[in-house]
């Protein structure tokens, strides 16, 4: 479903300022596959799903999403078949529209059909009932502004609107770090319930590692650019905090620098 081959990034190459943020990276995912990303600071996890989003294009490599070619492929593009979910509840959605103007238009990037036709009695319903499966109480608040809800509803917002049209690939880019504990639950319940709802092939960067280690079936652990330490779904099932800061040293012979994942619960 997503390959990556031998992806290289850096930033201002030739230049005193120069940053490599992906080194070699070859790893595939299978359809339904969701991996979680762990790793130290400037390891290059947002350079990677930004590559993966096309809001960054890849030095050397390519990128391939179910059986095509999208290394070259224009973010606007790639949106009709990638939903992204951003750590700012406030990206991702329109504020001065309303809940429904803004389900609208996520419906509009994977349609080719004009949004500016209106909504139809189908469409509102349709709208209502994947609201209700949120269970805040968003189906009876179609005509307010989002502008308007909190972090946590607009957060739940996000992930429907990223989801409901079934993409290929769900990116989610701490979507959590943002919100406050009993929010950041009812997002990652929800973020479980939709995955499996809509089968999504799904790649979340994190930097909690219990969260990293709770969700999908599979596990990166990046350093300097590159994925140092996998885990599958067999491996995946009895590792610990402990065990991945471990790995982390064996592998590398230094402590992981994070301070939010050290931070973190
Ligand atoms: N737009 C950019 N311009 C220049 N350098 C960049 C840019 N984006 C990332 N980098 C550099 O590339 C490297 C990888 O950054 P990236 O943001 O992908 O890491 P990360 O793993 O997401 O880090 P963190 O967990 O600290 O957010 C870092 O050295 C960073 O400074």
């Amino acid at each position: 479903m997503l390959q990556l081959n031998n992806i290289h990034k850096t930033f201002y190459p030739n230049t005193p300022d120069e940053r490599r943020a992906l080194n070699d990276v070859s790893q595939c995912l299978n359809p339904g596959d969701f991996v979680t990303i762990i790793g130290s600071n400037g390891a290059g996890k947002s350079t990677l799903l930004n590559m993966l989003a096309g809001t960054l294009y890849p030095d050397e490599g390519d990128v391939w999403i179910d059986g095509k070619n999208v290394t070259a492929m224009p973010e606007e593009k790639r949106a009709k078949f990638i939903g992204r979910v951003f750590q700012n509840p406030l990206m991702g959605t329109a504020p001065g529209m309303t809940i429904e103007e803004n389900m609208m238009i996520s419906l509009g990037r994977t349609k080719r059909r004009s949004i500016i036709s209106g909504v139809t009695k189908k469409t509102r319903d349709r709208f209502r009932e994947h609201l209700s499966t949120l269970e805040i109480g968003l189906e009876d608040r179609l005509n307010s502004k989002v502008g308007l809800l909190s972090g946590g509803e607009r957060q739940a917002l996000s992930l429907l609107m990223a989801t409901f049209t079934e993409p290929k690939i769900l990116l989610l880019d701490e979507h959590t770090a943002a919100l406050d504990p009993s929010k950041e639950s009812l997002i990652i319940n929800l973020t479980k319930d939709l995955v499996e709802k809509h089968k999504l092939t799904t790649v979340m960067v994190t930097h909690q590692m219990e969260q990293a280690i709770e969700l999908g079936n599979r596990l990166w652990m990046m350093d300097e650019g590159n994925v140092i330490f996998e885990a599958d779904e067999n491996k995946k099932k009895d590792l610990t905090v402990p065990d991945l800061l471990n790995e982390f040293e064996k592998v590398r012979g230094r402590r992981m620098a994070n301070d939010r994942a050290l931070l973190a619960k």
